[in-house]
């Protein structure tokens, strides 16, 4: 639906964002360099709060439909308060703000080095980037001048249920893992849903896991070792089921947000999922395993790297790897007289 403007028009300054344009295994990634207005906070998680209840109309112009679209994803670049990052970002998409993202992470290890916002280094460039989930830890490829393949080590991931039983209306009652990669995943395989990810139609995933997430959401309270701001159920997860490690991809479809369909194979959701292979013994520090994305193959390595504890959790540090492309550049406008300037969505 297309929303009313939160900001006057005829007061407010003329509406021109530019961003950088680029995708991560097939998920967008709108990077926004210029136009946005001057962002209140002390902490990123109070930035991420003041984007959320003053500049919302901002995220719906950017992500929805016509500059949009129903899977957008964008990076908004913050001034960081941790002072070890190098640069700090707030993430958005169809419906909000998350905590972490993989795939941007990829995307802006690479954008950070090629427009020099850090000091580069061969055979790798090493930078931080605070997220609201945290410090993550990024090493771009940068050999010849040229940024290439990211891996990076998000904080640290943590099992919060195994085998928990949900009762999803039409689907009946699973088991799903939940755990904790920088945002609150369950996983489950296609088939306990009657799916099978290699043929279903990525809407029959759609609906399958955002059922998934609702039921979740009902059934299940999160806690956080942190933050009440983090301790929200972001997505659903679902799996070819194909666990025990194997040299070739493992399948994932990540459903999260406003049932928004990841294209890649989630780097987040891969960070959480390889702290349930950890804690199932299924996935070993020296063998990298495959997640491939459901939507287009495209792949991300994940592996875990050391255990940890975070507050009351056994935790895992997980290294993910993958590839960010450029894909352009835009610059956004607004005509007042648009009656869908505010953008809309369509399912
Ligand atoms: O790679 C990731 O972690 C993300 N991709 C879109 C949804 C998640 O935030």
């Amino acid at each position: 639906m297309a929303e009313k403007s939160t900001l006057s028009d005829s007061k407010s300054p003329p509406f021109v964002i530019k961003t950088v344009e680029m995708h991560t295994g097939g998920e967008p990634l709108r990077i926004i360099t210029e136009g946005y207005p001057k962002i209140q906070g002390k902490t990123i998680l109070e930035k991420r709060a003041y984007v959320r209840d003053h500049l919302d109309v901002f995220r719906k112009r950017l992500m929805w439909e016509p500059r949009g679209h129903y899977d957008m994803y964008g990076a908004l670049l913050v001034e960081p308060d941790d002072e070890t990052a190098d640069i700090g970002v707030l993430f958005m998409h169809n419906e909000g703000y998350s905590t972490m993202c993989g795939h941007a992470c990829i995307g802006l290890g690479r954008y950070a080095v090629d427009k020099g916002l850090v000091p580069t280094k061969s055979p790798e460039t090493e930078l931080i980037i605070q997220c609201p989930t945290g410090p993550v830890k990024v090493w771009v490829d940068y050999q010849g001048g040229k940024s290439g393949r990211v891996r990076f080590h998000s904080v640290p991931a943590f099992v919060f249920a195994l085998d928990q039983e949900v009762d999803v209306p039409d689907y009946g009652r699973v088991k799903v893992d939940i755990a904790y990669g920088g945002a609150f995943y369950a996983f489950l395989p296609d088939s306990s849903l009657g799916l099978d990810l290699r043929t279903a139609p990525v809407q029959a995933v759609r609906t399958a896991a955002t059922a998934v997430t609702e039921a979740v959401k009902k059934a299940v309270p999160l806690r956080h070792p942190e933050h009440p701001d983090l301790a929200f159920f972001y997505g659903t997860i679902i799996t070819d089921g194909r666990d025990e490690y194997d040299p070739t991809p493992t399948v994932q479809t990540s459903v999260f947000g406003d049932a928004s369909v990841d294209r890649s194979p989630c780097g987040s959701g891969t960070t959480a999922r390889v702290a349930v292979l950890h804690r199932r013994g299924q996935i070993e520090p020296s063998k990298a395993r495959q997640f491939a994305s459901g939507p287009t193959g495209s792949v991300m390595t994940g592996r875990p790297v050391r255990e940890t504890k975070w507050g009351e959790f056994d935790a895992v540090i997980v290294e993910v790897a993958g590839n960010a492309y450029y894909t352009g550049t835009a610059e956004s406008t607004v005509e007042p007289d648009d009656p869908l300037k505010n953008g809309f969505l369509v399912k």
